[in-house]
């Protein structure tokens, strides 16, 4: 849905004239579309890419030359890079980090000496880091301190970047233990097509945010098999009670799993076919290897290398996860497909809310 009526003028929910500068890290899909959205709120946006044909791209031609190529970004976004230089943190207000999960940390090292407590931080990736099985929120805070991590703001929730450079309407979850910091990052992202909900639960919504791509693959996997949609209803559910069951032994609150990050980005990669995730269990049905569908993908898929992360935290936390465990085997351990389903229509029909009350 294109909303060409709405002007920059209606996008500020407070009604004032404080813009801030926001540099972006990670020039990838998602990077770009966020940057293209901050942009069209009329805040001044650098994004910062470690790829110079894409500094050059974005600065000359104003196209993104590697992801989004289709479309004209704005005058007041620019980029920077490759290098990491200590001025441009100096003249930001807002830090978004739209990096993989398994490379955040090595950023943040590199970024650490300018990232200061003045900075809104904005943590927008998905997924567990397989070396220690930790969400973004306790990779940040590893790496930059206490502070910083309770201070940043987690987004997430389901919005595949190619539509929200389509303005079209999409509702995210914001997440923060800092309430001051929530209510600016609605104020920067919050316009009619693009709705911030927030949320106090921090490791709830990226728990959810990063196993609903496991669960993604999954659903790839089953309709690449050929199942249809009574199939999908039921996995998608069960998947809800695996990532509910995690969540309650982390500490979140189950509701959470309900809401934008959980529920509603679970639906949106399970049922489509522009979700990477969802492409990834799709072509491995079809027999093609993992190695041949992460080459040709162009982007990251995060369900990869989180079903790893995933299936060895629930072990760690003694959480019943079947369907979580079949995506591993397949991924891992090259299980046969139609053998992991097979294994899962023969699983016990526990109560419901098995380990979940
Ligand atoms: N694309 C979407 O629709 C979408 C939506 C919501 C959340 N996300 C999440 O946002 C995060 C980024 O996803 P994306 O779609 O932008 O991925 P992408 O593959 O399109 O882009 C990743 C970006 O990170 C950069 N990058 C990768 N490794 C790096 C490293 N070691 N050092 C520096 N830069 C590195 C790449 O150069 C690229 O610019 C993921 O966690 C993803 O789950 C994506
Ligand atoms: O394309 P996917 O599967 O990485 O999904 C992108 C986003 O996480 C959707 O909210």
């Amino acid at each position: 849905m294109n909303d060409t009526n709405t002007t920059t003028a209606d996008y500020n929910m407070t009604g004032d004239n404080d813009r801030s500068n926001v540099l972006v890290l990670g020039a990838g899909n998602f990077g770009t579309s966020l940057s293209f959205h901050l942009a069209s709120m009329n805040e001044t946006v650098k994004m910062w890419s470690r790829d110079q044909k894409v500094v050059t791209s974005i600065n000359e031609d104003h196209v993104n030359s590697k992801y989004l190529t289709q479309v004209t970004l704005p005058d007041n976004l620019s980029a920077v890079g490759p290098e990491m230089n200590k001025q441009h943190f100096k003249a930001c207000d807002v830090i978004l980090m739209s990096i993989p999960t398994q490379h955040l940390r090595n950023i943040l090292a590199k970024v650490k000496p300018f990232v200061k407590k003045r900075h809104l931080l904005i943590m927008a990736n998905k997924g567990i880091e397989n070396s220690t099985l930790d969400l973004p929120c306790t990779i940040l805070k590893d790496c930059l301190g206490e502070t910083i991590a309770n201070n940043a703001v987690y987004l997430s929730g389901p919005s595949f970047a190619a539509e929200i450079v389509l303005k079209e309407p999409t509702c995210v979850a914001v997440a923060s233990k800092n309430s001051e910091r929530l209510e600016w990052a609605q104020r920067i992202f919050h316009c009619p097509h693009f709705r911030v909900y927030p949320c106090n639960d921090v490791v709830g919504v990226e728990l959810a945010g990063s196993i609903k791509n496991v669960l993604a693959i999954a659903s790839g996997i089953s309709t690449g098999l050929g199942y249809q949609s009574n199939t999908r209803a039921a996995l998608l559910t069960r998947g809800l009670s695996e990532m509910t069951r995690m969540g309650v032994k982390m500490g979140c609150d189950p509701l959470t799993m309900s809401g934008l990050a959980g529920i509603g980005d679970l639906f949106l990669t399970c049922t489509s076919e522009k979700s990477r995730n969802f492409t990834v269990g799709f072509k491995l049905a079809k027999g093609e290897s993992l190695e041949s569908i992460t080459k040709t993908l162009g982007s990251v898929a995060e369900g990869v290398a989180t079903a790893k992360s995933a299936y060895e935290l629930c072990r760690k936390l003694k959480v019943y996860s079947p369907i979580i465990d079949e995506v591993y085997k397949i991924l891992y351990e090259n299980k046969d497909a139609k053998e992991a389903v097979n294994d899962l229509l023969e699983t016990e029909p526990l109560h419901e809310l098995h380990m979940i009350r």
